[in-house]
């Protein structure tokens, strides 16, 4: 099949020597230009207040994409030509003065302006109104900004305000980046195109369905950040609520981004909030403190560098809910999600119900489910553990799990499974907004998200601790155990 043509951008990058624009966007800039996916004329502004020239940028760029591409995957030829696509212009963004400079930059071009916005919320507002004055901006001009937006709803509510009162909805791309990872777009496909599973997803066929987020990083030198923030506003507010939503939604009337995007807002709007008496039952806070991690030895959260030694800030977050309709209801989902656990894992496990009726050994009455495991990372795929009979003449009518496995690795061997920003850089190139958080479901589940810190702050408890190394607190294994399950670690 033929490579869709991608249209000339000229993207400017705001924050452009900070740390996501050097471990994640040059590189999955330079993955595009190196499949083909970037028009021959698109060009790429770095914006940031470093006193350097061009030249010293470009050399940044290509020290950044030596860390962040495979060796294999770095060829001369076409670094140099991604690095030629580099212009640098240093900019205090919180100040109008200079922004012309971005317009001239433009001055004679017919490519619209596409400005990613790789610097902390707070600026959001105050560079969207700086581009407008400084004459940046026309009606083909898109603005993509990073998450978290905000703290709360309300600081949400006033970002959103100040991206709205400069650019219309259909011109602004809220990244979340779980939403381009590969095996998070096969659940439209795995739901919506495969009638088996389509026609089960309902509280009358599945049991119950957990969510795992485990992260083996733990602070990373952003201890300032994190500690304002914490695992729930971090990762639960954004990635996880996405995740529960697309496995959640009901089915929308095609792929256009609003029809997927209203879906989402409905599951958003009928999930259960974690508030009185099921504070102390459906939700666990924990903290990590020293451990173990790949084999060495790693201090707890509050030792780490520039830490509050009397921080309550969870970095791991583990709780129950359901989502009150029709299809859902009865259905518990569980869901956690820690820095430091034993392992990077992110997948979600469908649980099937049991046959209505048992006719083999008691003892095996636990293992009678189907089990649908979709791996988002490491080792993306999908996995149905079926049961069989355990073959041999001495096993009667033994059962047995086993799996039909679809390793998206060795099936597709040919294709390489791209990282997400390459998946959401490119739609925004595109002008696609369907892998994009449209605002109001940014509003929804920080609606969710502050009930439930409110009941936390009402009760006032410290998070419980937890070794680096460890599945978190025991607490989030009791609140799963207690309903008769237990969290799914194998694949
Ligand atoms: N890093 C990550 O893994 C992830 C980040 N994000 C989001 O991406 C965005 C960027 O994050 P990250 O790269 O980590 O942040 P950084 O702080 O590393 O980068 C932001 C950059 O903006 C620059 N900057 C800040 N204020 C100004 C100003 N007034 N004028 C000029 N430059 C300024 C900083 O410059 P200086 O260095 O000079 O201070 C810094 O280089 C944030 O919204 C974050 O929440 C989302 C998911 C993951
Ligand atoms: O947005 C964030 O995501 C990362 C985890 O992303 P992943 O793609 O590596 O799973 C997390 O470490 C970070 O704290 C958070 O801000």
């Amino acid at each position: 099949m033929a490579v869709e043509q991608t249209p000339a951008v000229d993207l400017a990058l705001f924050g452009a020597l900070g740390d996501l624009a050097l471990r994640k966007l040059y590189a999955a800039l330079y993955h595009l230009d190196r499949g083909g996916l970037l028009a021959s004329d698109t060009r790429i502004l770095g914006l940031a207040r470093q006193d350097i020239d061009a030249e010293a940028f470009r050399e940044r760029v290509r020290e950044a994409l030596d860390k962040s591409v495979d060796a294999k995957e770095r060829e001369d030829e076409k670094v140099d030509r991604f690095i030629d696509r580099l212009h640098y212009l240093k900019l205090d963004f919180a100040s109008v003065e200079g922004y012309r400079e971005i317009a001239q930059w433009q001055a004679g071009r017919r490519t619209p302006l596409t400005v990613y916005l790789s610097v902390p919320a707070s600026l959001f507002g105050v560079i969207c109104k700086n581009l407008e004055q400084g004459g940046c901006l026309d009606e083909e001009s898109r603005v993509v900004v990073e998450k978290p937006i905000g703290y709360d709803l309300e600081s949400s509510i006033e970002i959103n305000d100040a991206i709205g009162s400069v650019f219309d909805e259909r011109q602004i791309y809220r990244i979340d980046h779980y939403l381009g990872k590969e095996t998070v777009q096969n659940l439209l496909a795995l739901r919506f195109a495969n009638p088996l599973f389509g026609n089960q997803w309902n509280q009358s066929q599945i049991s119950h369905v957990e969510i795992t987020v485990a992260e083996t990083v733990g602070i990373e030198g952003r201890w300032g950040y994190f500690d304002q923030a914490g695992q729930l506003r971090d990762m639960v507010q954004n990635h996880l609520m996405q995740l529960l939503c697309m496995i959640a939604m009901e089915p929308p009337s095609n792929l256009d981004a609003d029809s997927i995007r209203d879906e989402k807002v409905k599951v958003l709007k009928a999930l259960r909030p974690i508030e009185g008496e099921r504070l102390a039952t459906d939700v666990v806070r924990g903290q990590y403190i020293s451990g173990t991690s790949g084999g060495k030895p790693v201090p707890g959260y509050l030792e780490e560098e520039g830490a509050n030694v009397d921080s309550r800030t969870e970095t791991f977050v583990a709780f129950k809910t359901e989502v009150s309709n029709w299809r859902w209801a009865g259905v518990p989902f569980y869901l956690r999600t820690g820095k430091r656990m034993p392992e990077k894992l992110s997948q979600i496990v469908i649980h099937f119900r049991q046959q209505p009726h048992y006719i083999f050994d008691p003892d095996q009455r636990g293992l009678a489910s189907n089990k649908l495991i979709i791996r988002l990372q490491p080792d993306e795929g999908i996995n149905l553990q079926v049961l069989t009979k355990d073959s041999g003449l001495d096993k009667g009518m033994r059962l047995r799990p086993g799996p039909l496995h679809l390793d998206f690795h060795k099936a597709f061997p040919k294709a390489r499974i791209p990282d997400a920003y390459e998946r959401l850089i490119l739609e925004v190139m595109k002008g696609r907004q369907y892998l994009f958080v449209r605002r109001d479901e940014v509003e929804y589940s920080w609606r969710w998200v502050d009930k439930l810190i409110a009941g936390w702050e009402s009760r006032g408890l410290p998070p419980k601790r937890y070794p680096a190394g460890s599945w978190g607190p025991v607490s989030s294994i009791a609140m799963i155990t207690r309903d008769g399950r237990s969290w799914f670690e194998e694949y």
